[in-house]
C-alpha cells in the first residue's frame, strides 16, 4: 500500500433523537518500522495489521503504511505502521517524509544475519540526523527466531546492545503462526507506551472493523518462539 492516508478529520453524527453530536476521537499513533533490507520489516507489519504471515513479498519500494484500530482502556487508538525500504537505493526520496511526526521507532533486525545486527548503529544514527526527539520511545526486535539452527545474533549480544541504548529487546518470528501473539505484544506494548505519553491528539471518526485488544501485555526480552 502506498504512504498516505494519515490526514484526520472531525465528522458530525447523529443520535436517534437528531441531536448531532461529535464522534469519538482517537489518538492516531505513528510507529516507524527500521532495518535493512530483508529482515522482515513487511512480514512483521503485516502479521500485526492483516493477522497473517503475507504469502509473498517484494522488496518496499519507499514505504508502506498499514493501519489497525485497537482498543486500550475504552480509548479507541488507531496505530499506524510505516513500513520502511531498507534498501538504500528505494529509500532517498521518502526518507524525510517518515521521519516526521513519529511516535515511536522499532529496529529490527535479522537474528540469522549478523550483518543486519552490525547496521543497527546506522540506523539509530540516521534517526538521530533526522532529529529525533530523545524521549520518543524505540524498541529493538530481533526477527526470525523460527529458524533456530541458522541463528547468528545471540540472545545476549542482542541484549548488551539493547541496553546500551536504552531500549527494551525483543525476539520473535512474523512467521511462526505460535508466535502471532507475541508480534501482537510488541506492538502492543508499545501503544501502551504511547498511551501514557499522552502524544498530538488527531481527531479522527471511529473505525467500524475495531479490533479489541486486552491491555497490558508483558515486555519480554528474550525469545518467544
Ligand atoms: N523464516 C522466516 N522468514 C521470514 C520471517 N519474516 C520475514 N521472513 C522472510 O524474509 C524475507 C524478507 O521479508 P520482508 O518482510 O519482505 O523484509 P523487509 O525487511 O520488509 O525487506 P525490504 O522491504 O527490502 O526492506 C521474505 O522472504 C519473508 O518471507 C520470519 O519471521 N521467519
Amino acid at each position: 500500500m502506498a504512504a498516505g492516508g494519515a490526514e484526520s478529520s472531525l465528522e458530525l453524527s447523529l443520535t436517534g433523537s437528531g441531536a448531532a453530536l461529535p464522534p469519538a476521537r482517537s489518538r492516531i499513533f505513528k510507529i516507524i518500522v527500521i532495518g535493512d533490507s530483508n529482515v522482515g520489516k513487511t512480514c512483521l507489519t503485516y502479521r500485526f495489521c492483516a493477522g497473517r504471515f503475507p504469502q509473498r513479498t517484494e522488496a518496499t519500494i519507499g514505504v508502506d503504511f498499514r493501519e489497525r484500530a485497537v482498543t486500550i482502556d475504552g480509548e479507541h487508538i488507531k496505530i499506524q505502521l510505516w513500513d520502511t525500504a531498507g534498501q538504500e537505493r528505494f529509500r532517498k526520496s521518502m526518507v524525510q517524509h517518515y521521519y516526521r511526526n513519529v511516535h515511536a521507532v522499532v529496529f529490527v533486525y535479522d537474528m540469522t544475519n549478523i550483518a543486519s545486527f552490525h547496521s543497527l548503529p546506522s540506523w539509530i544514527e540516521e534517526c538521530k540526523q533526522h532529529l529525533l526527539a530523545n524521549d520518543i520511545p524505540r524498541i529493538l526486535v530481533g526477527n526470525k527466531c523460527d529458524l533456530r539452527s541458522a541463528i547468528q545474533v545471540p540472545t545476549d549480544l542482542a541484549q548488551k546492545f539493547a541496553d546500551t541504548h536504552s531500549m527494551p529487546l525483543f525476539e520473535t518470528s512474523a512467521k511462526n503462526p505460535n508466535d502471532n501473539d507475541h508480534v501482537e505484544a510488541i506492538f502492543m506494548t508499545l501503544a501502551h507506551k504511547l498511551k501514557s505519553h499522552k502524544p498530538l491528539m488527531l481527531s479522527q471518526p471511529p473505525d467500524h472493523n475495531e479490533i479489541h485488544i486486552k491491555p497490558e501485555p508483558k515486555p519480554i526480552t528474550s525469545c518467544w518462539c
